[in-house]
C-alpha cells in the first residue's frame, strides 16, 4: 500500500499543463496536490482535495515541478580553478582545457568518481533538481568512457555518451572519430540513451559531427550537438537537420539557426530543444545566448546549468533561472517552463513511461499534472517571481523526488 500526502494551502502552483489552470505556467491559486507513491494522484482546488495519510500545510507558498537539469558533465574528478582565475583574469576559454580534467579523471578510481559525482547530485537536489542528466566526455578512452557511464547510471536518470568531447592529446582526429563510431559506440550503448558532440572549432568539425551523428542513429540512440557555443559553425543546422532532441550552448546563432529550430517544430513535429546555459555564458564571459528571439520565433527553449569544473562549476537552477529572466529577457514564468518542461522535453521525458538507467519504468516530468512522477519543489517564497525577484537566495523549502521527500 502506498502512502499519500496531501500538499494543500499553496499560494501559487504552477503545474505547466494548460488543462489544469490558464496561462502559461498552468497556474493556480489556493490549490492542492496530492501524491501517491511515486507519482502525483490528483491536482485542483483545496476545497475539493481528497484525503490522504499525511498533510502538508503550504501556508502560502508557491508550488512548482523539480528542475529538470538537461545538461550536466558530473563524472570528473580534480579542479581547474587556476583556468577560471586566468579567464577572470582576461583569457578565453579555449576546448583545449577539457584535456586537464581528462588526465584526472583517469587517474580516478570508480569509487572517485562516483563519491563526486553523489555530491554533485546532492547538492542539485537540495536546491530542487529532481531530474539529472548527465554526460560522459572526460575519459575519452574506451575503458574510462564504458566506467564514467556506468557510474553516472547508477545515480542520474539520464546518461549521454561525450566521446566526441576532444579529441584526446596524442590522438589522430580521424582515427579517433573511428573509435567513437565503431569500438567505443558499442561498448557505451547499453549504458546510454543518447550521444553527444562537442562541434566547434579545436573540437570536431561539421563532417565529423555528422558521422557521429549518424552512427548514434544507426546504433538506436537519440542525438544531442553542443552547438554555437565558440563561434559561429553547423552545430545548429547538424542538429536540426539530423532531429537531435537539443542542441546546447547557442551563444553564436544568425537568422537562419534560429529559423531553423523554430521551424524544427513545424506542423505538430517533434523538433530540436534550444537549450541555453545560462551560466556557461557567464562564467565563460561569452555573449548570452539569445533565448528571447528564439521563444519569439517559437522555438522550445529549455535552460539547464551545464555543471562542469570547467565552463559552469554550479548545478543550481534558480540561479539559471534568474538569469535568464534578469538578463535574457524571459518572463518568469517563461524561464520556470524551460528549467522544467523544457528540460524535460529536451530529454525526452515528457511523455509517460520513460526507462531510467537502471530499468525503471518513470511517469513523464517537468509537469504537476495526475500520473506524472511525484516531482515537487516548494518554495519559501508565495510566488516563483521571488525566484528572480530575490536573486542568489536560497528559497528551497521542500523538495519531493518521485514522492520521497529529499528536504
Ligand atoms: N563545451 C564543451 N563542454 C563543456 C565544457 C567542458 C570543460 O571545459 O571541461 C561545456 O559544455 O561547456
Ligand atoms: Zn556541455
Amino acid at each position: 500500500m502506498t502512502h499519500a500526502i496531501l500538499i494543500d494551502n499553496i499560494g501559487e502552483l504552477t503545474t505547466n499543463d494548460p488543462d489544469l489552470g490558464a496561462g502559461i505556467g498552468g497556474r493556480l491559486s489556493d490549490a492542492a496536490v496530492v501524491i501517491d507513491g511515486d507519482r502525483i494522484a490528483w491536482v485542483g482546488p483545496a476545497s475539493e482535495a481528497p484525503a490522504a495519510d499525511e498533510r502538508i500545510d503550504a501556508a502560502g507558498r508557491a508550488v512548482l515541478p523539480g528542475w529538470v537539469d538537461s545538461h550536466t558533465h558530473m563524472v570528473f574528478a580534480g579542479d581547474r580553478t587556476a583556468e577560471f582565475e586566468a579567464r577572470m583574469a582576461g583569457e578565453g576559454y579555449a576546448a583545449g582545457g577539457i584535456n586537464v580534467t581528462v588526465n584526472a579523471t583517469r587517474a580516478a578510481s570508480d569509487a572517485e568518481l562516483g563519491a563526486n559525482l553523489g555530491r554533485l547530485v546532492g547538492e542539485a537536489l537540495r536546491d530542487g533538481t529532481t531530474t539529472m542528466e548527465t554526460k560522459t566526455g572526460y575519459g575519452l578512452t574506451v575503458e574510462d568512457e564504458v566506467r564514467s557511464a556506468r557510474v553516472a547510471a547508477s545515480q542520474v536518470d539520464a546518461v549521454t555518451f561525450l566521446g566526441a568531447h576532444l579529441v584526446p592529446a596524442g590522438a589522430d582526429p580521424a582515427e579517433y572519430v573511428d573509435l567513437v563510431t565503431g569500438p567505443m559506440l558499442a561498448a557505451v550503448a547499453p549504458l546510454v540513451s543518447a550521444v553527444d558532440v562537442f562541434c566547434e572549432t579545436g573540437a570536431f568539425d561539421g563532417d565529423a559531427t555528422e558521422r557521429i551523428l549518424t552512427a548514434a542513429t544507426a546504433a538506436g540512440l537519440a542525438t544531442r550537438v553542443h552547438g554555437n557555443q565558440l563561434g559561429h559553425g553547423p552545430g545548429t543546422q547538424l542538429a536540426v537537420a539530423h532531429g537531435a532532441l537539443s542542441v546546447d550552448h547557442l551563444g553564436f546563432l544568425d537568422d537562419a539557426d534560429v529559423e531553423a529550430l523554430a521551424g524544427s517544430w513545424a506542423n505538430g513535429s517533434r523538433g530540436t530543444v534550444a537549450t541555453v546555459l545560462p551560466a556557461c555564458d557567464l562564467s565563460t564571459r561569452m555573449p548570452l545566448a539569445p533565448a528571447r528571439r528564439l521563444l519569439d520565433a517559437g522555438a522550445v527553449v529549455a535552460i539547464a546549468s551545464n555543471c562542469n569544473p570547467g565552463t559552469s562549476y554550479t548545478s543550481s537552477m534558480g540561479f539559471c533561472v534568474a538569469t535568464a529572466v534578469l538578463q535574457m529577457g524571459l518572463s518568469i514564468q517563461e524561464a520556470v517552463r524551460a528549467a522544467t518542461l523544457g528540460g524535460a522535453i529536451a530529454l525526452g521525458m515528457h511523455e509517460d513511461r520513460w526507462v531510467d538507467p537502471r530499468g525503471e519504468a518513470q511517469g513523464r516530468v517537468g509537469v504537476i499534472a495526475p500520473g506524472a512522477r511525484a516531482d515537487v519543489q516548494l518554495l519559501d517564497a508565495p510566488s516563483v517571481t521571488h525566484l528572480a525577484y530575490r536573486p542568489g537566495m536560497r528559497l528551497t523549502h521542500g523538495v519531493w523526488k518521485a514522492g520521497v521527500r529529499a528536504v
